[in-house]
């Protein structure tokens, strides 16, 4: 086996030459080769102090908690602050800002309401609905099994006992995070930040006092909820946010979903695949507009087919709640009466409570901040990232704004910056796109062609009953150079990372037809597409 590379060499700072002349003593070749390590008790106690709680930090199989160390206290031109850096929000963005910040042995604290860490995304946003879909999806696929549909009473199941498991996987989420942040021990303080001064912030602790904490620099990771009308009573038993629905505790038919954004859609297919009865307003004239055409109309098809009613180019007048129902008025003159409503339209970036204006920074109307390519502000010790700053909005995309803001905060010029943010939208079936449209191409004059694979005739799709769903890879017809995919259907979130990988290494479509892929996979759906594109061709 192979030395495990050790990212702690680079290090020259005193404690961390200590921490690796421990290492060299107690770990021997040997061990590593056997996958063991063996550290003596006094080793432990005596040497290893900060770290005894989590000896799998001297682990030689992972390299990166080696470079874990005594962060050494920076003094700013005579100013010594409680930390280098504090970041507002524990969500991705503020997780991976934290890490970054922590592994570059800078002392950083990490300021949340919530006891336990994730952010929204973990509590109420991407991972409880990923799991709620998860589920949902799992009994649509029992009842299509002759065998499985007759074991069980599929209709209408409360959405609460289907919440089991997605709180299962929240719980798991929280534990593994949070002993990231013990591992890099990173300070997590729990209450609601605001700034004082450019260097000071004030938390009100949830235990009800203060406390000013004195920082360097700072990252805004405070993320979104949302957008709520005045004119809806949210506190009524059958009106529902995004946040709230995940609480909904009584059997319900029919639902209306006022909003068909990202949110709306996965909620649409969440609840027709519970068997409810689903009317979907859309303030638009096409669902999701801004995917590829072909699959936008593929969506629509495949709710209507599972019962979805989608209204487009409709806007709310007003909401009549009664005990047992809602009326919808739409300013088209249309009633729609249903047992509840979820409200999906928007949502406003956390920015009201932080005393902006301390700082002399504004948000927009919609509670985001504006931001250079570094994730800095108009303040420019004050840096933000995810949700807060307004598109994409994503998970994925938090995750590396967070850690390129910290990389610039910590004048690590390697990092990457942040760019071609696959869209990953987990409908069922799901829809996945990385690159530009055929709208988008069109309008720039690129001589493009369209090679497509449908799923309904892959060997594996038919395998596991997933016909429904078509792979498009738009390319340069002269440099076969690849400049869009666009994919819907089972696993689509997955497909389109082998696609993204040869587009952003420069590969082009005899990739797909020169490689060989494992059969039967949904991966063969790119040797299939490309060929087809290869045809139209001449
Ligand atoms: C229903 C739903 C489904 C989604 N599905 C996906 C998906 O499948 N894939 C995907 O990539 N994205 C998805 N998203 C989007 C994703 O959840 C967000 O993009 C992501 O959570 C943003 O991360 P963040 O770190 O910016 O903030 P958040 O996750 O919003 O976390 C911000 C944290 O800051 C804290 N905070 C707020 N104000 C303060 C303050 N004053 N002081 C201290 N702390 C504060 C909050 O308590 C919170 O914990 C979904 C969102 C929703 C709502
Ligand atoms: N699978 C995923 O990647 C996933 C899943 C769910 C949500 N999300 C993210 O969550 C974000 C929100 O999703 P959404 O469904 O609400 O869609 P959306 O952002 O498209 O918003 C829906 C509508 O509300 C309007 N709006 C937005 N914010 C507003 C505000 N503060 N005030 C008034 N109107 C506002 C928008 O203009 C739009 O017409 C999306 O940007 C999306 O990236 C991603």
């Amino acid at each position: 086996m192979a030395k495990p590379k050790k990212s702690a060499e680079k290090n020259t700072s005193t404690a961390q030459n200590v921490t690796d002349e421990m290492l060299k003593k107690t770990v021997s070749e040997s061990d590593m080769q056997a996958n063991t390590v063996s550290i003596s008790e006094d080793d432990k106690h005596n040497h290893f102090d900060d770290v005894s709680k989590h000896f799998d930090l001297i682990s030689p199989l992972d390299s990166t908690r080696i470079n874990v160390k005594r962060y050494k206290h920076t003094d700013f031109a005579g100013h010594s602050y409680d930390y280098d850096a504090v970041v507002i929000g524990a969500g991705p963005a503020g997780e991976a800002a934290a890490m970054k910040i922590a592994k570059s042995g800078q002392k950083v604290a990490v300021i949340d309401p919530r006891k336990q860490v994730g952010g929204n995304c973990t509590h109420v946003g991407t991972i409880p609905s990923k799991a709620l879909r998860q589920s949902v999806f799992n009994i649509l696929s029992n009842r299509r099994d002759p065998v499985l549909n007759k074991s069980v009473d599929y209709n209408l199941i409360p959405l609460n006992k289907i919440l089991t498991k997605a709180r299962d996987v929240v719980r798991s989420q929280v534990d593994t995070h949070t002993r990231f942040y013990e591992r890099n021990r990173i300070d997590l303080i729990n209450g609601w930040a605001s700034f004082k001064d450019c260097h000071t912030i004030v938390v009100d602790m949830n235990d009800g006092t203060q406390q000013e904490i004195s920082f360097y620099k700072a990252i805004i990771a405070v993320g979104s909820r949302p957008y709520r009308p005045d004119f809806l009573e949210f506190e009524h038993p059958r009106v529902f946010d995004s946040d709230q629905i995940l609480q909904m505790d009584y059997v319900i038919s029919r639902i209306i979903i006022y909003g068909a954004g990202v949110i709306g859609c996965e909620y649409a297919s969440i609840f027709t695949g519970l068997g409810y009865k689903v009317d979907l307003i859309n303030t638009q004239n096409q669902l999701l507009s801004y995917l590829d055409d072909e699959i936008s109309d593929a969506l629509s098809h495949d709710f209507r087919q599972f019962g979805v009613l989608i209204r487009n180019n409709e806007e709310i007048d007003r909401l009549e709640t009664f005990d047992d129902c809602v009326i919808l008025h739409l300013k088209s003159g249309k009633k729609i009466k249903s047992d509840a409503l979820l409200w999906c339209n928007g949502r406003s970036g956390n920015t009201d409570s932080l005393n902006l204006s301390g700082i002399g920074l504004e948000a927009n109307k919609r509670g985001q901040l504006s931001v250079n390519e570094f994730y800095q502000t108009s303040v420019d010790n004050i840096y933000a990232a995810g949700d807060v700053i307004g598109w994409p909005s994503l998970a994925s995309a938090a995750y590396d704004q967070g850690r390129y803001a910290a990389a610039h905060m910590v004048g690590d010029e390697n990092a990457m910056p942040v760019r071609s943010v696959p869209t990953g939208i987990y409908t069922i079936p799901e829809i996945s796109s990385i690159g530009k449209n055929e709208k988008e191409l069109t309008e720039e004059k690129i001589p493009y062609e369209v090679g497509q694979a449908f799923f309904k005739h892959l060997a594996r799709a038919q395998i596991v009953g997933e016909r429904s769903g078509v792979l498009k890879i738009l390319f340069h017809r002269e440099t076969l150079q690849i400049l869009g995919i666009h994919c819907y259907g089972n696993q689509a979130s997955e497909i389109i990372h082998i696609g993204q990988a040869v587009m952003l290494l420069g590969g082009t479509l005899e990739y797909f037809v020169n490689t060989t892929f494992n059969y039967p996979t949904m991966a063969e759906a790119y040797r299939v597409a490309a060929l087809n594109g290869l045809n139209r061709v001449f």
